[in-house]
């Protein structure tokens, strides 16, 4: 029997029905001195007391000596397939070139794509192995992973099979962004790349079931809004699910357009209008916001999270990891951006990196809370609330994390 049982701790819950919308993201239904118990990797009960009624002679009994457990963190918004690093831009950001005038220098997404291409299937799944242990160490145990590095059929291909095929005990979650950028290839024939997108990648990304989404990234000098819905339409009839990065320098309008098409999900929104706001609360698109990319673009300023949680959306927040805007796998310090660059409370911000991240990316029925009968993936944390998680930032706070019932990091090593 491989029953656990986690006594004595500060269990932070986020119970909840569905997504938490607007103030109810500050309410984690926390347990003051509690336990859970996980069996055959589902959480079997939880609650307040020891829960001593469930050890008998096959239990692991842990005393957490009064720390914090999470759920395990759920990062909806990641570009993890790729190859190489762009560390020479970081000169260029601070002598202040924009992300457009990095792309136009033949930097940014295009040099990652060249980096990519001339990558083996070997290396790419190495590089997105070590990104996982990462992301597994800090406490994420549940990952969103876009392509759009490839953007030629055998290279994105090659980059969502890594995603499918990878060997790790993180939970992936695949998305097809092949309109990332324009490649050199299709250069000034946008319309083309789009046809060729539409006719002979998308079918086949899903016939193989290779991806659950696709996204688009709906930007000046990437693709429009006519553009971006012409992917998108066709992306829905082929059935999948849509996604968009939208707003995230120019008020491009992709938040209304996400709320026309349906879209599970608007990614980045700096620059949403008040409109924008409006039309994904009524059509219940979720927002991803992406404050690490902010910080790390040194954009003027945040996605407006709080004017979106007064209005009463499913505020959720992500790392973007990826080579160029947020080279990141820490999921915990992406917490302290949403948190003091964003103005969302520690127990805000909790909801939006599990239970919301969850609903983002459609599984928010097995995991993104302490709630029996879910998936056993939970964080302990060397801290003795929530509030000490953003507090003391900078460091990793894990000591423990649960993956569908199995330690996988144990004081803060990996074990599995
Ligand atoms: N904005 C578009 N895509 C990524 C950046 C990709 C890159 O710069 O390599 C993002 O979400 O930040
Ligand atoms: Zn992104």
């Amino acid at each position: 029997m491989d029953r656990i049982l986690l006594k004595n701790g500060r269990i932070v819950t986020v119970k909840s029905k569905g997504p938490k919308f607007g103030e109810e993201m500050a309410d984690l239904s926390v347990i003051e001195r509690g336990y859970v118990v996980v069996e055959n990797g589902i959480i079997l009960d939880v609650g307040s007391g020891e829960g001593l009624d469930y050890v008998d002679e096959g239990t692991e009994v842990i005393d957490l000596e009064g720390r914090t457990v999470l759920p395990g963190l759920v990062d909806s918004h990641t570009h993890l397939v790729h190859y190489g690093s762009r560390e020479n831009e970081l000169k260029l950001k601070l002598e202040g070139a924009s992300y457009l005038d990095i792309l136009k220098q033949g930097g940014g997404i295009l040099s990652t794509v060249r980096a990519t291409r001339s990558a083996s299937y070997e290396n790419l799944y190495k590089k997105a192995l070590k990104s996982l242990d990462l992301m597994l160490l800090w406490g994420t145990t549940t990952v969103e992973a876009k392509s759009g590095y490839g953007l030629n059929f055998e290279d994105e291909v090659k980059c969502l099979k890594v995603a499918k095929e990878i060997e790790h005990p993180i939970d992936i979650v695949s998305t097809y962004l092949g309109a990332h950028a324009i490649p050199e290839e299709y250069k000034g024939n946008v319309d083309g790349y789009i046809d060729f997108m539409i006719e002979k990648v998308m079918p086949y990304v899903k016939k193989e079931g290779l991806a659950e989404y696709v996204d688009a990234f709906c930007e000046e000098g990437f693709f429009d809004i006519e553009q971006t819905r012409r992917v998108l339409k066709a992306a829905k009839e082929l059935g999948f699910q849509v996604k968009l990065h939208a707003d995230e320098i120019e008020p491009m309008g992709g938040a209304q357009l996400a709320a026309e098409l349906g879209a599970v999900s608007a990614e980045h929104l700096v620059a949403v209008s008040d409109e924008g706001i409006d039309a994904m609360k009524e059509a219940g698109v979720i927002p991803i916001l992406l404050p690490g990319t902010s910080f790390y673009l040194r954009l003027k300023r945040y996605a407006p999270a709080r004017e979106m949680i007064r209005r009463g959306l499913a505020v959720t927040v992500a790392s973007d990891y990826n080579p160029g805007t947020c080279p990141t796998e820490s999921l915990q310090s992406i917490m302290v951006f949403a948190s003091l660059g964003m103005g969302l409370t520690p127990q805000e911000v909790i909801s939006a990196i599990t239970i919301n991240a969850a609903y983002a990316i459609g599984r928010g029925s097995e995991v993104g809370s302490i709630e029996k009968g879910k998936k056993a993936d939970l964080v302990v944390m060397n801290a003795l609330n929530e509030n000490y998680i953003i507090y003391h930032f900078g460091i990793n706070h894990v000591d423990m994390v649960i993956k569908n019932g199995k330690i996988v990091v144990r004081d803060g090593r990996l074990i599995y």
